[in-house]
């Protein structure tokens, strides 16, 4: 049996956000981990997916500017190479020293909650470790792929992220399930890296149906002009591939077929509770770990168990996860000090407002707060304007055809903004200033005297006063 006053499960962004934070607070740590230190984000999800987007975006940009031309296709090979640099190769020995350095025990092997404060781990070699707490356990381990019950799906070998961000070879058909965001910044870029034929299955009506409503429209516009086939309210109704890696086939719920060379699963992610342990602590299995806003799980008593990033629910983002781990291991220090545990950092309020978000196609779709909708919903007094991006200096210079739509949610009551949406090429680095408005509650009136600078696309932000009114 080995003691450590905090015990994390996972080191994703999550868990190694929360392990530094308490090492350097000065608390004796240890993180367990399964796979590769760096989580999904690191290898699978994040940085590899925007590293094969890049140059897709890139040449985007590039087709808009008068007087330049690319010399030819995107050379697939180079990004997928790119790619493997960018995720370290697989490799987490960096992730691994970085950890060393910041004083925190790796231990590799699966972890599993046995009773309260108490974690056995499953090392490669069939052994099994028991580690204890004296203070407090943190669940990070994230949040897997969900693949629907279609049948013929899980037998027909599916991509799902992981194999579609590790690709070794661009598909020449690509059949995607799902209009989210994992769909729609996948079908970009297999599409740009040269897929002949992407075909997106969508239950509903639109993509992006989490964001504002303009933004999958104007996403499915631009997928579509790139030549992708999004057919919604379609779904997939048997999936057959009698070959291991050969041809696979897709028949429609509307009686069409779809032959593809691939298939990718993006129909959304669960938390990767199965095989944690939670009953031995009183937790209901399989669901994401409810938390409060410091991130201690409801239900178990005395309170040492804490829970961050995707398995608890809250937002599926990488950034987000580690604002709830910072919280977590502040609220942990501090009562492990028997210091006030509720300091401005210590909860979690960014999350009930809107987590910000950049969904990395193009154009880009970047939003922070409340939706119109969501905002309606929760019985505020709204107001909402919007304007055109193309229409400001900056936004025409950036090149012929630069399309793209701002739209503000008001709080009426107190001229505060609720929720801000930018849909346009290269937006993302916009979203920030939306964020620090919507999260601080700047007043209108305040707004109106931070002047964005001429000809940038920031001018939108003026434009938005004015068409409210001021
Ligand atoms: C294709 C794709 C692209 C994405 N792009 C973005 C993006 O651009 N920006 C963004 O903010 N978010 C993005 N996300 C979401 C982002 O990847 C997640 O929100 C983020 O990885 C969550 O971090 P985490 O630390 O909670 O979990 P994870 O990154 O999933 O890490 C959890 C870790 O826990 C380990 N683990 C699990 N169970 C155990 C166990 N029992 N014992 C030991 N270890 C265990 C796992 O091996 C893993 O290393 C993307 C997701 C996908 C699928
Ligand atoms: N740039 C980013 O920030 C980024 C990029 C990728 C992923 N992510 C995060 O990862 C999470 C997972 O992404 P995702 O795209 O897998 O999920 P998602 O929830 O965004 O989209 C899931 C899609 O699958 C569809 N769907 C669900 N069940 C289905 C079924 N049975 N059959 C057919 N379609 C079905 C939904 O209608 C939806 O279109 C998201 O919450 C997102 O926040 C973030």
């Amino acid at each position: 049996m080995e003691d450590f006053d905090v015990i994390v499960i996972g080191a994703g962004p999550a868990g190694e956000v929360a392990a530094g934070r308490l090492a350097a607070a000065g608390l004796s740590t240890v993180i367990v981990e399964s796979e590769l230190a760096g989580g999904e984000c690191s290898y699978w999800a994040c940085m590899p997916s925007k590293a094969l987007l890049r140059p897709v975006d890139l040449a985007g940009e590039v087709g808009r500017v008068t007087g330049l031309r690319l010399a030819g296709p995107i050379d697939a090979g180079a990004v997928l190479a790119r790619r493997d640099a960018v995720v370290s190769q697989y490799d987490d020995a960096g992730q691994a020293r970085w950890l060393d350095s910041a004083g925190v025990t790796l231990v590799r092997g699966a972890g599993r909650l046995a009773g309260p404060r108490r974690v056995e781990v499953t090392t490669a070699d069939g052994g099994v470790r028991t580690l204890v707490a004296n203070h407090a356990v943190v669940l990070a381990t994230g949040s897997r792929s969900v693949i629907p019950p279609v049948a013929g799906l899980a037998a027909a070998g599916p991509w799902t992220n992981r194999e579609a961000t590790g690709a070794r070879a661009i598909p020449e058909r690509l059949v995607v399930i799902g209009g989210g965001v994992v769909a729609c910044e996948m079908a970009q870029a297999m599409r740009g890296l040269g897929s002949r034929e992407v075909t997106m299955l969508v239950r509903g009506g639109d993509l992006l149906t989490r964001m504002e409503p303009f933004a999958g429209e104007m996403v499915a516009r631009s997928l579509a002009d790139q030549g992708v086939d999004i057919r919604t309210h379609e779904s997939a109704e048997k999936v057959e591939r009698p070959e291991p890696g050969g041809e696979v086939t897709v028949r429609l719920a509307s009686g069409g077929t779809v032959r593809a060379d691939e298939i990718l699963v993006a129909a959304g992610r669960r938390s990767a509770t199965d095989d944690l342990g939670l009953a031995s602590v009183g937790l209901p299995e399989s669901r994401p770990v409810e938390v409060d806003d410091s991130m201690r799980a409801t239900g178990v008593a005395d309170g040492w168990l804490y829970a961050v990033g995707d398995v608890n629910g809250r937002a599926l983002l990488t950034h987000m996860g580690k604002y709830q781990a910072r919280a977590a291991s502040d609220v942990i220090v501090a009562r492990v000090r028997g210091e006030a545990d509720d300091r401005p950092g210590m909860r979690d309020r960014a999350d009930r407002a809107g987590a910000p978000q950049v969904v990395f196609t193009d154009p880009q779709v970047c939003a922070v707060g409340r939706t119109e909708a969501q905002a309606r919903a929760e019985g505020f007094d709204v107001r909402v304007v919007e304007h055109d991006m193309e229409q400001v200096a900056g936004g025409y210079l950036l090149g012929e055809g630069y399309r793209g739509k701002a739209k503000a949610v008001v709080d009426e009551r107190r001229r505060v903004l609720l929720g801000v949406t930018f849909v346009a090429p290269g937006a993302a680095e916009l979203l920030h200033a939306a964020t620090i408005a919507v999260t601080s509650e700047v007043t209108l009136d305040d707004l109106w005297h931070a002047v964005p600078s001429y000809p940038t696309v920031s001018e939108v932000w003026l434009r938005l006063l004015e068409a409210y009114g001021l």
